[in-house]
């Protein structure tokens, strides 16, 4: 049998695809947004490809052929996986493929904030050094990374890569997680301890809006937020009014709730000099996107030799 494989957002990953070694038809498309589209183009295919495309409960109906959706990505939110199941379609994801690229987004973020690097970098920009009395100037507060206090929310493989390079650094660290495990401490001790909080989970209906006013509130007011999960996770409105009046110290975001943020988001059109936002590429290695095309044809030909691999329930 040969199978048909369409890739409906290609461009999303700047790195070599193998070609299965199972006989196929394979096409590819840069990228597909539309449920008319995404039906067209995946009506007579048994295998997607994707990395963010939207596979929601009327477009999967649609399609009585598809057999396996293969996500180019750890996050499957963007998939209805209960309709999935309902068909019959398996969903696999790429696991730990991320272990030096996130960690080093996150403590990169980590460093930019807690010593003001994008600030003062703008401050000299904007003339402010040539017009200063002093060899230097403190308009924004700067605090060591050692010595800090991590709370990492979800200590999952990238939770605890993260970890790792934390008490590297010379930071305590206060992990969480639902999944029992030596050494957790619970949410309420990381909201209320931590100098900095680090999100890991994945965005599901419980974890939805997981950091909102009432979870602020109980943060120091000098803590620093970190997200390169899911935008979902945070309540937007309420992180830019707690970084505004000071409720929280910053924030160092990767990923917004509608991304692109094509009607504008407002983390990314806020100018705040507390706030850096980056546009979803913290696991955007070279390496790291090698590693994940590698593993996303791994789990397709273990899916067509009966043994699927990394399947999502
Ligand atoms: N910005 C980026 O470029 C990237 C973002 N991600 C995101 O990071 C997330 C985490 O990735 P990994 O660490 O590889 O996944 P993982 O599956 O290894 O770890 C996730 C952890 O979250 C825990 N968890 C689930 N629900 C929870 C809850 N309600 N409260 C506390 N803990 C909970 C799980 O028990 C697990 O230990 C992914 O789901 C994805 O959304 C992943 C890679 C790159
Ligand atoms: O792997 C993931 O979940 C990512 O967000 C990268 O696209």
């Amino acid at each position: 049998m040969t199978h048909k494989i369409v890739f409906l957002d290609r461009e999303s990953l700047d790195a070599n695809v193998r070609a299965p070694s199972f006989p196929h038809e394979y096409v590819e498309h840069q990228s597909t947004w539309t449920p008319d589209e995404i039906v067209e183009r995946l009506k007579d295919a048994d295998i997607a490809l994707i990395n963010k495309v939207p596979m929601r409960a009327d477009v999967l109906k649609q399609l009585p052929k598809l057999k396996l959706i293969a996500v180019a990505a750890t996050g499957t939110d963007v998939v209805d996986k209960a309709q999935a199941k309902a068909q019959g379609i398996v969903v696999s994801n790429i696991r730990n493929y991320a272990f030096n690229t996130v960690p080093e987004h996150v403590i990169g973020l980590i460093f930019a904030l807690r010593r003001a690097i994008v600030p003062y970098a703008n401050s000299v920009k904007r003339g402010d050094w040539n017009k200063s009395q002093q060899f230097c100037y403190f308009d924004y507060p700067i605090y060591d990374v050692a010595g800090s206090t991590l709370g990492i929310v979800g200590y999952g493989a990238l939770g605890k890569s993260i970890g790792k390079r934390a008490e590297a650094l010379g930071m305590k660290i206060l992990p969480y997680d639902v999944f029992p495990q030596d050494g957790l401490v619970d949410f309420e001790t990381v909201l209320t301890q931590s100098d900095i909080i680090t999100i890991h989970v994945p965005l599901t209906p419980d974890t939805k809006n997981l950091f909102g006013a009432e979870q602020f509130k109980k943060m120091k007011n000098s803590a620093i937020l970190i997200n390169t999960a899911r935008g979902g996770l945070v309540d937007e409105a309420a992180l830019l009014e707690a970084l505004k009046s000071g409720e929280i110290g910053g924030a160092g975001f990767d990923v917004v709730a509608q991304e692109p943020p094509k009607d504008g988001n407002i983390l990314c059109d806020a100018d705040l000099p507390n706030l850096i936002v980056t546009p979803h590429v913290a696991w955007a290695s070279k390496q790291a996107m090698q590693i994940l095309a590698d593993q996303l044809i791994d789990n397709v030909e273990n899916f067509v030799a009966g043994k699927p691999s990394n399947v999502v329930e």
